[in-house]
C-alpha cells in the first residue's frame, strides 16, 4: 500500500473499537459460564474471531450482531470433544488462554496456528499445565504449535511465573477452573490483569494480593462492556503529538493501570495530553482521552513499565524519533517473540526512512530529531508495525509503501477508515 504524506493536522473525535485482550476473555469466560453473556463493544477484529470459532467448535452457542455478542453455554461440563483441528490463526492470545482451557477438558483436541504463531514458543504455557496434569504432545517437547492435548485431571498447583506474561497468568488461571483444589500465581512483575478482574465478575472464587489464588467454583454469565483498547488508541495518540497542529479526542478507552504506560511515556516526554470522564465497570477503568501537538523530550524507558506498554513499543520508537535528544528501551527483550521480531522489523524500517535506530539485546536506542524521508518497508505481516509505518507515513517528506496492511484487521478492521475521518 502507497501512502503520501499528510498536510493537514488531525483533529476530531474518535470511538476506539473493543480492547482486544477483554474480548477475548469475554468470549471464554462467557463460554465456561452457564447461562447467557451479553458482550457490547467486542472487538471483530480476527484475533478475537478465532477465540469464537474455538468456542463454536466445542459446542457454545455464538451469535455475533455487529460489535454485540450473544454467548448461551450449558457450562463447562456440556463442551464437546471436536472431529477437527482448532484453528488460532495469528493470535497468541487465543493460542495461550485456549491451551489453559484444553487442558482441562476431558477429551483430545489438537490445535494449531499460521506461521508466525507456529513460532512462538508455547512451553512457557505447556510447563505449568503440564505440572497441573495435563498430557500435551508436539515438536520440541511440545514447544510450539501444532500441539494435542488429552485434558483432564487436573489438580491446582503453585507457580511463580518465570515470564512477563499475562497470557501464561491467564492460562493457568483458566486452568484451574477444571482443576482441584487451590491454584496460586505469583508474578514478580505485574502484568495486564483483565483475566482476574473478569474472572471476579463472573463470580469466581478468586482473591488477588501478591499471590493469586483461586479454586474451581462454576462461573455465572455476566454481561460484559469492552472499553476501548488503549493499544489501538496508542496509534492516534502518536499520531496526534507528532503531526503539528493536531487535536484529537479518542472516547471511552481502556485506562486500566496496568496498560497505560503509554499515557505515562507521553506525559514524561512532554505531551499535552489529559483525561477525562474516567468510570470503571467490572473493575475496568475508561475515559476520553484529549492529546494535542507539543515538543517532546527523549526518555529512558525499562523495568516495571514494559509490560504495561508491551504492544506500544513500536508506536513509541516513531514518538522517540521525533523528540529532542535520545530515547532508550530496554528490559523489552519480548518483543523478540511477538507477531515477528519487532525490535528488528523497526530498525529495519526506521533506517530505509532515515532514522538513527539501534537495535539491542532487549530493546532500542533511537536518536530524535530525525527527518522521516520515504520508501518501501516491510511490516512482516505484523498488525502493529503495519499500523506504526502507517501512521509515519504522516509525518515523511515523501511516499511511504508498505509491502502488505491485510494483517491490520487482526486488531483494528476499521483502521484505515479511522484515520481518513481525523485527517481530512
Ligand atoms: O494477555 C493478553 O491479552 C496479552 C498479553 C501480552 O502478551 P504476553 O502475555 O505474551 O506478554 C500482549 O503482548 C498481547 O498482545 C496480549
Ligand atoms: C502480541 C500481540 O498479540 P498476540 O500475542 O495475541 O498475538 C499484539 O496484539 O500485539
Amino acid at each position: 500500500m502507497k501512502l503520501s504524506p499528510c498536510s493537514n493536522a488531525l483533529n476530531g473525535i474518535l470511538e476506539i473499537p473493543g480492547d482486544k485482550s477483554i474480548s477475548h476473555r469475554a468470549v471464554i469466560l462467557g463460554s465456561l459460564a452457564k447461562g447467557t453473556t451479553k458482550v457490547t463493544h467486542f472487538l471483530t477484529g480476527e484475533d478475537c474471531l478465532r477465540t469464537i470459532n474455538a468456542f463454536k467448535l466445542l459446542g457454545v452457542d455464538i451469535e455475533v450482531d455487529n460489535t454485540t455478542l450473544y454467548i448461551r453455554s450449558n457450562g463447562l461440563s456440556h463442551f464437546k470433544e471436536p472431529k477437527e483441528p482448532i484453528y488460532f490463526g495469528n493470535s497468541g492470545t487465543t493460542a495461550r488462554l485456549m491451551l489453559g482451557v484444553l487442558s482441562g477438558l476431558p477429551f483430545f483436541t489438537t490445535s494449531y496456528g499460521d506461521d508466525s504463531l507456529t513460532s512462538r514458543p508455547m512451553d512457557r504455557v505447556i510447563i505449568p499445565l503440564e505440572q497441573m496434569g495435563a498430557s500435551i504432545n508436539g515438536r520440541s517437547d511440545a514447544s510450539y504449535l501444532p500441539l494435542s492435548i488429552s485434558g483432564g485431571g487436573l489438580k491446582g498447583v503453585q507457580y511463580v511465573l518465570p515470564v512477563k506474561s499475562a497470557q501464561v497468568k491467564s492460562a493457568i488461571l483458566l486452568a484451574s477452573l477444571f482443576a482441584e483444589g487451590t491454584t496460586e500465581v505469583i508474578e514478580p512483575t505485574p502484568t495486564r490483569n483483565h483475566s482476574e478482574n473478569m474472572l471476579k465478575a463472573f463470580g469466581a472464587d478468586i482473591t488477588i494480593e501478591d499471590t493469586i489464588s483461586i479454586t474451581n467454583e462454576p462461573l455465572t454469565a455476566t454481561d460484559v462492556f469492552v472499553p476501548g483498547d488503549i493499544s489501538s488508541a496508542a496509534f492516534f495518540m502518536v499520531a496526534a503529538a507528532i503531526v503539528p497542529g493536531s487535536n484529537l479526542t479518542l472516547k471511552n478507552v481502556g485506562l486500566n493501570f496496568t496498560r497505560t504506560g503509554i499515557i505515562d511515556v507521553l506525559t514524561e516526554m512532554g505531551a499535552s495530553i489529559s483525561i477525562s470522564n474516567k468510570q470503571t465497570i467490572s473493575g475496568e477503568d475508561f475515559g476520553d482521552i484529549t492529546i494535542s501537538y507539543s515538543k517532546l523530550q527523549g526518555i529512558v524507558i525499562n523495568g516495571d513499565i514494559i509490560p504495561r506498554l508491551i504492544d506500544e513499543l513500536p508506536i513509541i520508537a516513531l514518538l522517540a524519533t521525533q523528540a529532542e535528544g535520545e530515547t532508550v528501551i530496554g528490559d523489552a527483550e519480548e518483543l523478540r517473540l511477538k507477531e515477528t521480531d519487532r525490535i528488528e522489523a523497526v530498525v529495519e524500517g526506521f533506517t530505509t526512512l532515515g532514522a538513527k535506530v539501534k537495535s539491542t539485546k532487549d530493546g532500542m536506542i533511537i536518536e530524535g530529531n530525525a527527518v522521516l524521508g520515504g520508501g518501501s518497508v516491510n511490516s512482516y505481516n505484523d498488525h502493529r508495525i503495519a499500523m506504526m509505518y502507517a501512521i509515519a507515513s504522516l509525518i515523511t517528506q515523501k511516499e511511504v509503501v508498505i509491502d502488505d496492511v491485510s494483517s491490520i484487521a487482526i486488531s483494528y478492521p476499521n483502521f484505515f477508515q479511522d484515520l481518513t475521518s481525523v485527517c481530512s
